[in-house]
């Protein structure tokens, strides 16, 4: 049997005046496993995230953790962590006296803020001033904050924002490490490419409403692969299809393969001596797929 799902989201709305934030939105997301939440801008991702954190009333509908809305856990800091307010910290006051701070309240001791920003790769900027860090140190001392209590479910917003390259690499196998642990992490994105190699389960919305939820290999499915290819000797390529048994159509001035990718079909050709002047995916990518679906207008394909 299937875990219980460790964050429920059912029929949730949030409305500001005539704006529906979030509207009737229900998904779930499961321990062990990264989900991105993801959607444009506006679609109601942090609204969404601040109803789960207690942090906003809904309209209506519920947004649990197991089976408990965030004001009714026992045990909030052990239960949840996680960093919607990345900016909201002092600026005159230091990352390791951020997290001393908040630790008598977790019940944690001091030491593991040292362990913890050591973790998140601020050990040597522990001890300056928050004014003075980057977007990207703030990102990783949310980070700290959220991970103090050692929660079984991970929130985090957007949490690859002001990452360098390896930063967000570093991310990554962070996130892949609590999952791996059993944990549930939810992390948001407004693009799809950022958390495309870190998530196992994706939850797209669009205008406050779920558009899709699946495994990210569910997501897979929905893109096409076609080849588009010019050939000074087409009926040879004909030739070629019918006996590959590939799906062959014919286009202006070209002829198109549904489900071969280019690598194949220009080995093939390659190998029966088959001159080809163009040879290029014209196919649904994964990016493609995730406009088409939240509605964004995309170049050259029909949305
Ligand atoms: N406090 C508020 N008062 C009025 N409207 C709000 C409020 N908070 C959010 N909204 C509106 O609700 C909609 C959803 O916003 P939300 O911030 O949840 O989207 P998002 O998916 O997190 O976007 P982004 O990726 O840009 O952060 C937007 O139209 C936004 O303007």
């Amino acid at each position: 049997m299937a875990a219980p799902a460790a964050v429920t989201v059912d029929r949730l709305s949030k409305h500001f005046g005539q704006v529906k934030a979030v509207d009737d939105l229900s998904f779930a997301v499961r321990p062990g496993a990264v989900t991105g939440f993801l959607g444009p801008n506006g679609a109601g991702k942090t609204t969404t995230l601040r109803m789960l954190l207690g942090l906003m009333r809904p309209t209506s509908g519920r947004a649990l953790i197991g089976d408990q809305t965030y004001t009714e856990l026992r045990h909030p800091a052990q239960t949840v962590g996680a960093t919607l307010e990345a900016s909201s910290f002092h600026p005159g006051r230091s990352g390791l006296d951020h997290l001393r701070m908040y630790a008598p309240q977790v019940g944690v001791p001091d030491s593991r803020c040292d362990e913890l920003l050591e973790l998140v790769g601020l050990a040597e900027a522990k001890k300056r001033r928050v004014g003075g860090y980057s977007m990207g140190m703030r990102q990783r001392l949310a980070l700290a904050y959220a991970m103090l209590g050692d929660p079984s479910v991970v929130i985090l917003d957007e949490p690859a924002n002001g990452l360098d390259p390896q930063g967000i690499v570093w991310l990554r196998q962070l996130l892949r490490a609590f999952a791996d642990e059993g944990k549930t992490v939810l992390v948001s994105s407004h693009v799809l490419s950022e958390v495309q190699s870190t998530v196992d389960d994706v939850v797209i919305v669009a205008k406050g409403r779920l558009v899709h939820e699946s495994s990210l290999a569910g997501l897979r499915d929905l893109t096409e692969t076609t080849t588009e290819i010019v050939t000074p000797t087409p009926d040879r390529l004909r030739d070629l299809a019918q006996r590959r048994e590939w799906n062959l159509e014919e286009a202006p001035g070209a002829l198109r393969i549904h489900g071969v990718d280019e690598a194949t079909i220009g080995a093939a050709a390659f190998a029966d001596g088959i001159e080809l002047h163009r040879l290029a995916d014209v196919g649904v990518g994964l990016e493609e797929v995730f406009l088409r679906l939240t509605g964004e207008p995309t170049q050259g394909v029909g949305a």
